[in-house]
């Protein structure tokens, strides 16, 4: 009975995330990506309730309202080890924006987050979706990379340099609440050519 009652509780949930997400013309659908540990969790707890949250690894993808001014925000916040990673795509279809976090101070994973950046910005499907990188923990000063380190590292100047890019990067440590500001600003005023 109680296993009944959860699976209509989602149902209904589900439904009314994606009815809402879907339709209403004031949304701003954003899924947070990246590889494990980056700091999507991490950033959902600073967005909702404004706070240093703690969390085990994401397994199911969680979706949350965030208010940020007079915008409401519909975020999902996704798995990024290697078996979650096959559901982003998915998830991207009904999301009007994306941030990709990564681990700034992690230089052995840094090839491997930018393979999965690629994958998203050659990904012919969505071409019009702003991203927002947030090149995360720059507090781990000893290990972090610079900003130019890491442009050339992830090599995304194609993307940069171009007359309005649909790419911001930015450097931040959401554990220390600073550099993240600006690129959800950036975000969420970016136009998207479909959906809205
Ligand atoms: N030093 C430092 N650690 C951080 C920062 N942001 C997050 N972390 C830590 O990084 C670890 C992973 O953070 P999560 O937010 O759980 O990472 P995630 O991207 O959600 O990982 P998955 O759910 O496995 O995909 C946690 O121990 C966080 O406290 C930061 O700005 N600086
Ligand atoms: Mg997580």
């Amino acid at each position: 009975m109680w296993s009944v009652l959860t699976w209509m509780r989602d149902l209904v949930t589900e439904y009314t995330w994606f009815w809402w997400s879907s339709n209403s013309s004031d949304s701003r659908t954003i899924l947070l990506v990246g590889l494990d540990d980056a700091g999507k969790t991490t950033l959902t707890g600073r967005l909702t309730q404004n706070r240093l949250i703690q969390s085990a690894p994401t397994g199911k993808p969680s979706k949350h309202e965030v208010k940020i001014g007079s915008t409401l925000l519909a975020v999902t916040d996704i798995g990024g080890h290697a078996q979650a990673r096959r559901l982003w795509k998915e998830y991207m279809f009904a999301s009007t924006r994306l941030i990709f976090v990564l681990d700034a101070s992690n230089r052995q994973r840094i090839p491997e987050a930018r393979h999965e950046l690629m994958k998203i910005l050659d990904d012919e499907d969505v071409q019009s979706i702003p991203i927002l990188i947030l090149a995360n923990k720059i507090d781990n000063v000893a290990t972090a990379c610079g900003e130019q380190e890491l442009r050339y590292h992830l090599q995304i100047e194609n993307f940069l340099n171009v007359e309005d890019p649909r790419v911001k990067l930015c450097m931040c440590s959401i554990s220390r609440n600073e550099g993240f500001t600006d690129g959800i600003k950036w975000l969420i005023n970016q136009s998207i050519k479909a959906n809205e």
